[in-house]
């Protein structure tokens, strides 16, 4: 099997420096530019600073040098994955796809896989998710991930394939499960960030955790995911760090929002788009999500922390 990471921002590049000491791999970047500045200082001093590449990584921004490879991982942001497949279509067909970004499409409402097979015909698809920072994954810090695949052979041929000495993927057939922990997560993480920027406290951020936890449940069984997924590594596990650290961009985004503080727009927050994607599916669904919908009226500007806590605590009393 060999292996090219599609995307060389913070998170490809951690994914391809691990991958990197156990086989040979290949990393594509969008910009020659940066392609020849990676591969010769041997750092992306950019995205992922104070890493030194292994030699057994090289970087390119030929695609159809680095789709030459069995297995491609995607990571790219979740609202630029149609655009790159759609770019290098004749370069993907018949490869084995591995989306590596957490998100739901604007416009369409659906996640990373479900893109990569309508925009690729006849591909072999599966997802790489939960909880890690890119930063702990380059370092060489154990991490443990989801590798979610409908095809269970597939799935078995990855995990082994992608498992490291540092990180240990667990496997499931729940794609949409996955897909929808780590999409939904990040705004929950939004809310939490927003919280303790406004100084509301550690149990406010508990219970935001929680309810959150209710909602992402309540989207992702409406859309036929399974319990057990979103209380595994993809859903609960990225849900725990991502609401608790500040390695993460969108708990920053949330402290800003809180500390009524301007937020550098460059940054990946996948977050943002994917609060609002995920309002109007669960508006067509006819489900409630108070959170999401506070996240996304601060995200708008049209909702204050304070008015977004004072329409949560006043809702009506309920059973948990
Ligand atoms: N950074 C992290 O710790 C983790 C990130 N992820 C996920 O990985 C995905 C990517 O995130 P990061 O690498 O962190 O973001 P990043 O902002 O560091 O890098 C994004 C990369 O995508 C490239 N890109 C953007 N638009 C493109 C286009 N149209 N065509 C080709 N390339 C394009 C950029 O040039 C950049 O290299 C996200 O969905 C994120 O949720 C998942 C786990 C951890
Ligand atoms: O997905 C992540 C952690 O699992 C990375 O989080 P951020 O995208 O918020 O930085």
């Amino acid at each position: 099997m060999s292996i090219s990471v599609i995307g060389s921002g913070a998170f490809g590049t951690a994914l391809a420096i691990s991958l990197a000491h156990q086989c040979p791999v290949t990393m594509w970047a969008r910009s020659k530019e940066h392609a020849r500045v990676i591969q010769n200082d041997r750092k992306n001093t950019a995205r992922l600073p104070g890493v030194t590449l292994p030699d057994q990584l090289t970087v390119t921004s030929d695609m159809e040098q680095a789709a030459a490879q069995d297995t491609l991982l995607l990571a790219v942001p979740m609202q630029q994955l149609r655009r790159v497949l759609t770019e290098h279509t004749a370069w993907l067909t018949p490869r084995t796809l591995v989306a590596c970004c957490k998100g739901i499409e604007l416009g369409t409402g659906v996640g990373p896989v479900a893109v990569m097979a309508e925009v690729v015909a006849q591909t072999r698809t599966a997802l790489l998710t939960g909880p890690s920072f890119a930063h702990d994954i380059a370092r060489g810090l154990p991490t443990a991930l989801t590798l979610a695949c409908a095809d269970s052979d597939l799935g078995r041929n990855l995990q082994q394939e992608l498992t490291t000495a540092n990180l240990r993927l667990y496997r499931t057939r729940d794609v949409i499960g996955a897909e929808l922990g780590g999409a939904l997560k990040n705004v929950v993480a939004i809310a939490c960030g927003a919280v303790i920027g406004a100084g509301l406290g550690d149990s406010a951020r508990a219970a935001l955790m929680t309810r959150g936890y209710a909602e992402m449940q309540r989207m992702a069984l409406a859309l036929g995911a399974q319990r057990e997924t979103l209380a595994g590594l993809s859903g609960f596990g990225d849900l725990t760090l991502t609401c608790t650290s500040e390695q993460s961009r969108n708990y920053r985004l949330g402290l800003s929002l809180g500390r009524g503080e301007r937020f550098d727009p460059s940054v990946t927050v996948e977050g943002a788009a994917t609060a609002h994607a995920v309002y109007v599916k669960a508006d067509d669904l006819g489900l409630d999500l108070p959170i999401t919908r506070a996240v996304v009226g601060m995200l708008d500007g049209e909702l204050t922390l304070t008015d977004a806590m004072a329409e949560l605590l006043a809702r009506p009393l309920k059973e948990e």
